[in-house]
């Protein structure tokens, strides 16, 4: 089965769609999300590889997904560390970092910092919103990134790079290749640059949904909320 790509135009009309006809709520699709993407981190670096897990968190849904993630990392036994620069006052990330908060997870500033003292890293900082060049103060962010030894999990896409066109021509992000990526509903474009471990997660698509986006439903396995998906080819 072909694995068919999703564009930034139509990953947004389809979040649009679950959150209107499809009548879920934007924190029950962020938490399927986040919960998906601890479950990639489990697969990619269980904790017998450390325990401590670095989570760049962004301005939007994608920083959301992050700050789930963190949540179950905790509670799987990681030692989660949150960089999440600009929060947002919307509610809903509200919640979220208070949730950690109780949870005495740390919140850093200091990203070069927390990078000396991590194992593993996640990029939640852009999803399929992101577009131009990085503005502050997460040009750094995507340097660092770009130039750790540690493995990255990126959420949705590299951050920084193009959803339709993949790494950028100059800038941080240029030689930017996370090891591992994991996809959200379906892969978008940039996947055909990719190269590294590939996750496809976001268990909540309809037959319906899929048929009318003209994406494939993968077959999860069990309970699991990810799949690995070869990147080559988009074979399944
Ligand atoms: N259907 C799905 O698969 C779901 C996807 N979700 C996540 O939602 C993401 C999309 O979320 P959003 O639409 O909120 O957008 P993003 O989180 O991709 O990014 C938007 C934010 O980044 C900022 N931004 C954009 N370009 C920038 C630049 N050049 N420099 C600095 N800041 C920039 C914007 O101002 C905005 O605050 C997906 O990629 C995915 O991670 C989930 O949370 C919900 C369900
Ligand atoms: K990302």
């Amino acid at each position: 089965m072909a694995l068919r790509t999703l564009s930034a135009k139509n990953a947004a009309a389809l979040d649009q769609e679950l959150m209107s006809t499809g009548a879920f709520s934007i924190d029950q699709l962020m938490e399927l999300a986040g919960l998906s993407v601890s479950q990639a981190v489990f697969k990619l670096q269980p904790i017998s590889r450390g325990k401590r897990v670095l989570v760049a968190c962004g301005p939007g849904n994608n920083g959301g997904d992050g700050l789930v993630a963190a949540r179950h990392l905790f509670h799987y036994g990681y030692q989660p560390t949150v960089y999440y620069p600009k929060q947002s006052k919307n509610e809903l990330y509200q919640r979220l970092a208070k949730q950690l908060k109780d949870l005495k997870v740390p919140f850093t500033e200091d990203f070069p910092s927390a990078l000396q003292q991590t194992d593993h890293i996640v990029d939640a900082i852009f999803g399929f919103s992101f577009s131009g060049q990085v503005r502050e103060p997460f040009p750094k962010v995507i340097e660092a990134l770009r130039d750790t030894k540690l493995p990255v999990l990126a959420v949705d896409a590299p951050s920084s790079w193009n959803i339709e066109s993949g790494p950028p021509d100059d800038g941080p992000g240029k030689d930017f290749m996370p090891e591992a990526l994991i996809s959200l509903t379906a892969p978008k474009p940039l996947v055909k640059w990719f190269k590294g471990r590939h996750f496809l997660g976001g268990r909540f698509l309809s037959p319906e949904m899929a048929e009318k986006y003209g994406l494939d439903v993968p077959e999860y396995e069990g309970l699991d909320q990810v799949v690995e998906v070869p990147v080559d080819g988009g074979k399944l």
